[in-house]
């Protein structure tokens, strides 16, 4: 694309950064916030729901995540630029969006976190800065989402898609999350080595790039053949790289795998989304949108997830669980849904 496209672009990113930038009296007041334990957040629970939580508790988990996972000291992270970190990624997020918000955001989060804090094996598998770069990783992820898809984008020419081609969105997201790392007030990484803060930023992207489902559906068989062995030689950067990307994908889609009511409520959320985006294809490109998006199809939405489970989301878990059966809550709570939408999708 040529330069001044690129150039306008890259404004409207620094405008999006100087709009998202958390308030003064916001970062103050979190600053100053008692942070509840994590018990008392609920967030070691794989069954956890953000539903209802209140939003400055929101950003109050977030904190309390850091902690916990001693992070904040083990990097030295100023507490002030902390919180406005996670108010600015906060910030970074649409509400008007349904699904792809912050509360999608601080669930992929906290799924993550909930894992990493119940299997010790991560703790021997993985170091301190892959641990932050997950945490980072999982909260950026969907930065500025606007609730339609690649494709959408790609076809509809965004200036997303002529800055990054494909994965465009994931790219989006990695960029905003640059930004808000490098907005004074909120680079959490400058406490790290260069050499600390070059590999936790390569680390971020990867993890990032990774949610995107094309990626992860090329990558997920050699996860599933690795799964399959009695043991794993985790001390390869590529077998680490590779279970870093699945577990964002666990983290990302783990709404699939929490009890019937929230899974749910979460689904019509995700199809409010979908449908939106069908209507506008309809409108704008006067095309019958994909079977998944169109409107008419809600009827089929319950034999839609059976094959969303079926196809994409249990295998990864059943790998997970099989080499991490601490885990094994998220195979158990997606096996419980597939039976609940396959009870609905027989109802008809
Ligand atoms: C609930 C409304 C219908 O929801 C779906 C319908 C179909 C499929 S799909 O597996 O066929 N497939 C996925 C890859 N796309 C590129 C093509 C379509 C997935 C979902 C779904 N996605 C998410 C993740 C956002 C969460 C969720 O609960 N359900």
């Amino acid at each position: 694309i040529t330069e001044e496209r690129r150039a306008s672009i890259e404004v409207t990113q620094e405008v999006l950064a100087y709009h998202i930038t958390a308030a003064e009296q916001e970062i103050q007041a979190l600053q100053e916030a008692t942070i509840p334990s994590a018990e008392s957040l609920f967030i070691l629970d794989f069954h956890f729901s953000d539903f209802g939580l209140p939003e400055d508790l929101t950003t109050q988990a977030t904190i309390r995540m850091f902690l916990d996972l001693n992070l904040v000291q083990d990097f030295n992270i100023d507490y002030k630029n902390l919180c406005q970190w996670v108010l600015t990624v906060r910030r970074g997020y649409r509400n008007s969006v349904p699904y792809h918000n912050w509360n999608h955001a601080l669930s992929t989060a906290q799924s993550m976190f909930a894992m990493l804090m119940a299997t010790d094996q991560f703790q021997t598998i993985f170091s301190r800065l892959e641990i932050l770069a997950l945490m980072i990783a999982t909260l950026n992820h969907d930065l500025d989402h606007r609730g339609v898809s690649n494709s959408y984008i790609e076809r509809s020419q965004q200036p997303l898609a002529q800055l990054y081609g494909h994965s465009s969105l994931e790219n989006h997201h990695y960029n905003l999350c640059l930004f808000i790392l490098n907005n004074t007030g909120s680079q959490i990484l400058s406490g790290l080595s260069s050499e600390d803060h070059r590999a936790v930023l390569h680390m971020i992207k990867r993890a990032i790039l990774a949610t995107d489902l094309t990626v992860y559906m090329e990558r997920r068989k050699e996860f599933f053949s690795l799964s399959k062995k009695s043991r794993v030689n985790w001390k390869s950067e590529k077998k680490r790289d590779l279970l870093r990307s699945m577990l964002m994908t666990a983290s990302d889609l783990s709404a699939i795998t929490k009890p019937w009511p929230e899974q749910k409520r979460i689904a019509n959320l995700v199809a409010m989304e979908f449908f939106a985006q069908g209507d506008k294809e309809r409108e704008e490109f006067k095309i019958k949108p994909i079977d998944i998006m169109n409107r008419e199809n809600s009827t089929r939405l319950p034999c839609m997830q059976v094959e969303y489970i079926d196809d994409i989301c249990y295998p990864l878990y059943k790998a997970v669980s099989r080499l991490f059966d601490t885990c094994s809550p998220l195979m158990n709570g997606c096996k419980k849904n597939r039976e609940n939408w396959l009870h609905l999708a027989a109802e008809g």
